[in-house]
C-alpha cells in the first residue's frame, strides 16, 4: 500500500542557487501524492484568458505522466482551421462554442488527462456536466496581471481581446474586466480555486508576477489533494487507515 508522505516544506529565499531544483523536486513529490488521490480522473483547468491554463496544464500533465490536451487546439483540428481567431472570423463565436462543447464531451469519457480549456468554456452549463467527470481547477489571476501578460504576447490569437488600436495593456484590461463581469460566478463552479494572490501572500511576495508556472502547478496539486480528502466519506470501521482511505477514494 502506498504511503502518504507529508509535503516537503522548502523555505524560500534561502537557497537562491537551488531554487529551481527544489521547485522541480517539490513538484515531482506533490505529483506522486496527487496521483494516488486522482485515481485516474482527469484535471480540467479553467480561468480567464491568459491565466496560464495552457502553460500550467502542460507542466502538470508531464509530471503526472498524463496526456495533455488544449481544447482550443482540438477545436482547430476538428474544424480544420489553423487558429481560433480564424474560426471566429469565418464562422462565429457560437460555432466555436458548439465545437468546444463537442471536444469537452469527447474528452470527458477518457482517463488520465490534463485539459486546458478555453477561457469561455465555463459559460455553458453542459460543459460543466462534462468537466465534473474529472476535477476542475480555477486559476484565479488578478485582472491587471492578465492584462500585462496579454499585452506582452499580443491579442492576435485571442479574438475576443483583439483591438485595432490603443495602448495594449489598457485595452486588454478593459475587455477582460467586461468579460469577467459577464461571466460572473461561472469560474467558481470549479472544484478548487487556485488564487495567485494567495500563493504570493504565502510566499511573502506582494506581486503575483513573481510566481512561476511551477509554483502554480504545485499549489494546484495541493488544492486537488485537499479537495479529494475533504470529499471522501469517512468510514471509521475496517482496515488500517491507509487501506480504508484508499478504498474510499476508489469509490469516489
Ligand atoms: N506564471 C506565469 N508568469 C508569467 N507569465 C505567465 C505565467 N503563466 C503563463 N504565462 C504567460 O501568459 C501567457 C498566457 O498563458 P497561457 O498559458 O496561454 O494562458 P491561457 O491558456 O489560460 O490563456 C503566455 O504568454 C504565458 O507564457
Ligand atoms: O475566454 C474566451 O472566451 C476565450 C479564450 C481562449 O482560450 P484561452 O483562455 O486559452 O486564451 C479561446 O478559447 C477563445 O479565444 C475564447
Ligand atoms: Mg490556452
Amino acid at each position: 500500500m502506498e504511503r502518504i508522505k507529508p509535503i516537503l516544506k522548502i523555505p524560500r529565499g534561502h537557497e537562491t542557487l537551488h531554487n529551481s531544483v527544489d521547485e522541480a523536486l517539490l513538484l515531482k513529490r506533490k505529483s506522486e501524492e496527487v496521483l494516488f488521490y486522482l485515481n485516474g480522473r482527469c484535471i480540467y483547468l479553467v480561468g480567464m484568458m491568459g491565466s496560464g491554463k495552457s502553460t500550467v496544464g502542460k507542466i502538470m500533465s508531464e509530471v503526472l505522466g498524463y496526456s495533455f490536451f488544449d481544447s482550443d487546439k482540438l477545436v482547430e483540428q476538428a474544424v480544420g482551421m489553423p487558429s481560433v481567431a480564424q474560426i471566429f472570423k469565418v464562422h462565429s463565436e457560437a460555432f466555436f462554442r458548439d465545437n468546444e462543447s463537442s471536444v469537452l464531451r469527447d474528452l470527458s469519457s477518457m482517463k488520465r488527462l490534463v485539459v486546458a480549456t478555453g477561457g469561455g468554456a465555463v459559460i455553458r452549463p453542459v460543459n460543466w456536466k462534462y468537466m465534473k467527470k474529472g476535477l476542475s481547477v480555477w486559476l484565479d489571476v488578478p485582472l491587471d496581471a492578465l492584462a500585462r501578460r496579454i499585452a506582452k504576447v499580443g491579442t492576435a490569437s485571442r479574438p475576443l481581446l483583439d483591438q485595432p488600436s490603443g495602448d495594449p495593456y489598457t485595452m486588454a484590461f478593459s475587455k477582460l474586466s467586461m468579460l469577467a463581469e459577464q461571466r460572473g460566478d461561472a469560474y467558481a463552479n470549479a472544484d478548487v480555486r487556485v488564487s495567485l494572490e494567495e500563493i504570493a501572500s504565502k510566499q511573502g511576495h506582494d506581486d503575483v508576477s513573481k510566481l512561476t508556472p511551477t509554483d502554480i502547478a504545485i499549489e494546484s496539486f495541493h488544492k486537488i489533494e485537499n479537495f479529494v480528502i475533504e470529499h471522501t466519506v469517512d468510514n471509521p470501521v475496517g482496515d488500517s487507515q491507509a487501506d480504508s482511505r484508499a478504498q474510499r477514494i476508489q469509490t469516489l
